[in-house]
């Protein structure tokens, strides 16, 4: 299969601290995959790494059949890296924000792109905004409008519902699913586990950096025994192979 994401034994360290231990996964076409773990766990470092934002310890990141190291305009062309907390140009409007974008992107039929990707994340009426004139959750719509634009193969969110209120989260979910329909593949970073759940076709559970288990919810559920383990929530689950009642070795 021809994967969009291939991660080969990736490793994060700040100093002396091990902040990403060896991961390994691949994400397909169409797939969301599902980051999860505790505070700390990683999550954020694995992200910035597999953005190229961070310069990974060792370890390679393939996006696109591009390596990230060796072509990185290539590869980062290819993705989007939406964080939690977007940053803008505090004197481009939303409107210049998208032009902006698009011309780093080469977008050619960006009008009407933006134009639709302002309706789809209700943001018509504010394209002569400042950032300092949007809510929290505008400016999240906005940076994934952004981050949009350029119909990238590969998105990366970090926590995408962070400041959106409830028509906006399900709104948010229906164009996240429509990306993943259209044959993006999405790595999704959230505390939300009902999100997860709901989105997420496989899930990659971290601690200390560590993958403790990788596969769908059902596989996961499967491989750990136990009592209750079959009708086991999410958030059991979670719990379960975080605490280290039993880590999983995961299969690749
Ligand atoms: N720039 C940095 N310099 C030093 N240590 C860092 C840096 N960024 C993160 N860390 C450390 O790396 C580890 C992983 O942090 P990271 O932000 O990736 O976790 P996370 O899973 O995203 O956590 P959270 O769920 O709290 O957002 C933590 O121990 C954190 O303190």
């Amino acid at each position: 299969m021809d994967f969009v994401l291939r991660v080969a034994n990736l490793e994060k360290s700040y100093g002396a601290l091990k902040a990403v231990q060896g991961l390994s996964f691949a994400v397909a076409p169409g797939e969301v995959l599902g980051l999860v773990g505790p505070n700390g766990a990683g999550k954020t470092s694995t992200l910035r790494c597999l953005a190229g934002i961070l310069p990974p310890t060792s370890g390679r990141v393939v996006v696109a059949g591009y390596d990230l190291a060796k072509d990185s305009v290539e590869a980062k062309r290819e993705l989007a890296f939406l964080p939690d907390e977007p940053r803008f140009f505090d004197y481009l409007t939303v409107w210049e924000h998208l032009n902006f974008t698009a011309r780093l992107y080469n977008v050619e039929d960006w009008e009407a792109r933006g134009r639709a990707l302002l309706e789809e994340m209700e943001l018509t009426g504010k394209e002569k905004a400042l950032p300092s004139e949007l809510s929290r959750g505008m400016k999240q719509k906005l940076s994934i409008a952004c981050g949009f634009l350029h119909s990238p193969k590969l998105i990366l969110l970090d926590e995408p519902l962070t400041g959106l209120d409830p028509i906006g989260i399900r709104r948010m979910k229906d164009s996240l699913r429509r990306r993943a329909e259209e044959g993006a593949a999405l790595v999704l970073s959230s505390h939300l586990l009902p999100l997860v759940e709901e989105l997420c076709h496989r899930l990659l559970v971290i601690a200390g950096g560590r993958a403790m288990a990788l596969g769908s919810l059902d596989a996961i559920r499967a491989r750990l025994s136990g009592p209750d383990a079959a009708n086991a929530s999410l958030e059991d689950l979670f719990v379960r192979i975080t605490s280290g009642a039993r880590t999983e070795t995961p299969s690749p």
